[in-house]
């Protein structure tokens, strides 16, 4: 199944990728197993036939549920989910894993119809509950290449996939895909609901591999699925880390404890071989709290000699940059490329190439490390497109979708535009509501400190209000144009997001560089609950041919769009709203 090919919704999609072949485990023998592994499971009804009910799925989320399923019932911040406990039952749920008060909520509802496991940790206990009834053990495979960090994820997962498809096509082998933007499983794939999914999906994921065919796979860890549990169960082969910077404090509080979540996953219990960028102090305390068989990367210009691999002879190469990967012990060199724009994509394809031939010494791929390097040096495995991150859709002025939502991500971002760009840096950013409020003033400082031309607009505003958001960039930008000299930097607040996009090509010249941040690869806005259509890569390419501008050739197709033609922005100079 493809994305493009299914109107499903998303959990009937989780319902329907599932393994077919399931042999499953008995409600005595997952109680028996959550006995042997400390949760201290108590069982309602007692009886005999409760122990024999067979269970060949898991899901969290009831509409997820198919027959036959163990539907796992956890207390959040909205609801417990045994509160939709008649949706898992109509769905064909076989038996439920939950907490006390979850089994006190199943039993007001549908009495003792279907048999409740009742234990404290409910979403610890859901990734072994998930690998016993799915077959999962750290040696059942697929091998799994886990890449973590604030930014970095989405495109080093779809460089190693890129690399291990290149390595195990021959070998008539598939590969898999978790992650942000989609979930893919050699050919088939379905867009994703969140970066890391839910641990009774993820080992789903791991039988429906199996199934596949797929011997290796790539996968986002979100801190989100670390502190959430989502990953128990899991065995990684390999481990990346690309770096911490300020994001997801919300949930985390301090950077202290977003560091100690990520840290979790490259523990010796979870993870093989860890590889970690130490470009930073952040990255050093990583290498030194791993506690496998850990390999250090250092991808900065004046990379870290304590290193085990560094980046060396970086040069441009196209719109991105060829480079070269040095082992200190071995003194081995290998050569290799990346198309993607930005010198951070050299750190991303740096640490996929080193996770894999880590994975050649440590686990055995089954590839020799002669195909390894012969890949990296001739095959060209990451230049590839990766949806939204660095996407180039105009060439004059270059014109870049880009997913910066983070103050690190924009400066990396930004000094990527101003190292290719002759002219003025024009930028659309905005920041998501309910998340992080903390770094909007950041952002919007860094903005106004990096760009010609900032328009700050909306991203994914959830419940808060809009104009309150963009109060928060504007605050930062507003404070560092008054107290930094910042020349003639121009500083608009447009909304909606496509008003600001047609102003930033209007204001823009062919040896300008455009910037629409934040969004990648999202295709709607969410307004309380309401879900906007938007798809920054076909509003800016439908901006650009409106101007006569060149579209790069893989700018997606865009129809005339009426209104757009009719709309008239009025100028500064003409009355028109500027901040
Ligand atoms: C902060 C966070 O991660 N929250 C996740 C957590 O929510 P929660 O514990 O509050 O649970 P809840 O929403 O009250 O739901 C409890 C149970 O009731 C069920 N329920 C709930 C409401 C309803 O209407 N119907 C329903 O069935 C749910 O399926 C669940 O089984 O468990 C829920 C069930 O799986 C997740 O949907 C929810 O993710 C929310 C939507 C979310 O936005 N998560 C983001 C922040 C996240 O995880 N992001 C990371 C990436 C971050 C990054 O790097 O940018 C990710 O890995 O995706
Ligand atoms: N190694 C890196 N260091 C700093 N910034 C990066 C790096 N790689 C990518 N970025 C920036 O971060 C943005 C997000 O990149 P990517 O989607 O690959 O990361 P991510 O970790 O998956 O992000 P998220 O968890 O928010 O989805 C990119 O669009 C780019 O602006």
């Amino acid at each position: 199944m493809s994305a493009a090919e299914t109107t499903l919704s998303v959990a009937a999609q989780d319902r329907v990728f599932r393994p077919r072949g399931v042999v499953g485990a008995s409600v005595e023998e997952l109680v028996a197993e959550l006995t042997a592994t400390g949760f201290e499971p108590l069982v309602t009804p007692v009886g005999r036939d409760v122990g024999e009910v067979r269970l060949t799925g898991a899901a969290m989320d009831p509409k997820a549920v198919g027959p036959g399923d163990l539907f796992v019932a956890v207390a959040g911040s909205r609801a417990h989910g045994a509160d939709f406990v008649m949706t898992a039952l109509d769905a064909g749920a076989a038996a439920i894993l939950t907490d006390v008060a979850g089994s006190e909520r199943v039993r007001d509802r549908v009495g003792y119809r279907i048999p409740v496991i009742e234990v404290r940790r409910v979403r610890e206990a859901a990734g072994p509950s998930a690998a016993l009834i799915y077959g999962n053990s750290a040696s059942s495979g697929p091998a799994l290449f886990g890449v973590t960090g604030t930014n970095g994820k989405t495109t080093t997962t779809y460089f190693l996939r890129s690399l291990l498809d290149e390595l195990l096509r021959p070998h008539q082998r598939a590969t898999g895909l978790i992650g942000t933007i989609e979930i893919a499983s050699g050919e088939d794939r379905i867009p994703s609901k969140m970066t890391t999914p839910e641990a009774v999906q993820l080992h789903s994921l791991m039988a429906l591999f199996r199934e596949a065919g797929v011997a290796a796979a790539a996968m986002e860890v979100s801190s989100h699925a670390i502190s959430y549990q989502r990953t128990s169960g899991l065995f990684y082969a390999v481990a990346g880390f690309t770096n911490l910077t300020q994001d997801h404090l919300d949930l985390h509080g301090s950077m202290e404890e977003y560091f100690a979540a990520k840290a979790a996953l490259f523990a010796r219990r979870r993870t093989r071989s860890s590889v970690v960028i130490v470009d930073d102090p952040w990255g050093w305390r990583m290498a030194e709290t791993a506690t496998g068989h850990v390999v250090t990367l250092a991808t900065a210009e004046t990379p870290d000699p304590a290193a085990d691999w560094a980046v060396t002879e970086v040069r441009p190469h196209l719109l991105g940059s060829a480079f070269t990967l040095y082992n200190r012990h071995t003194r081995e060199s290998i050569r290799s490329r990346t198309g993607l724009p930005g010198r951070f994509n050299v750190a991303n394809a740096a640490l996929a190439a080193v996770m894999v031939l880590t994975a050649d010494e440590s686990t055995g791929l089954g590839v020799s490390r002669r195909e390894i390097v012969a890949a990296l040096e001739q095959a060209d495995p990451f230049t590839i497109s990766v949806p939204g991150r660095m996407q180039v859709i105009g060439t004059a002025p270059a014109a870049i979708v880009d997913f910066a939502h983070n103050p690190d991500a924009m400066i990396r971002t930004l000094e990527a535009a101003a190292s290719t760009s002759e002219g003025k840096t024009i930028l659309v950013i905005g920041a998501a509501g309910e998340r992080d409020s903390a770094k909007r003033p950041l952002m919007g400082a860094i903005a106004v400190r990096m760009a010609d031309h900032v328009i700050i607009s909306d991203d994914d505003p959830h419940g808060e209000d809009p104009a309150q958001i963009r109060a928060g960039l504007l605050e930062g930008a507003r404070e560092a144009l008054q107290n930094e000299d910042l020349g003639s930097t121009a500083l608009e607040e447009i909304s909606p997001r496509r008003e600001a996009i047609l102003r930033a090509v209007e204001v823009a010249r062919p040896e300008d560089t455009i910037i629409l941040a934040g969004r990648g690869h999202e295709v709607h806005q969410d307004f309380a609950g309401t879900r906007h259509p938007i798809d920054d890569r076909v509003e800016l390419a439908r901006a650009l041919r409106l101007r006569g501008f060149p579209t790069a050739a893989d700018a997606p197709d865009t129809e005339p769009d009426p209104d757009l033609a009719m709309t008239t922005r009025l100028s500064p100079a003409e009355g028109g709203d500027t901040a």
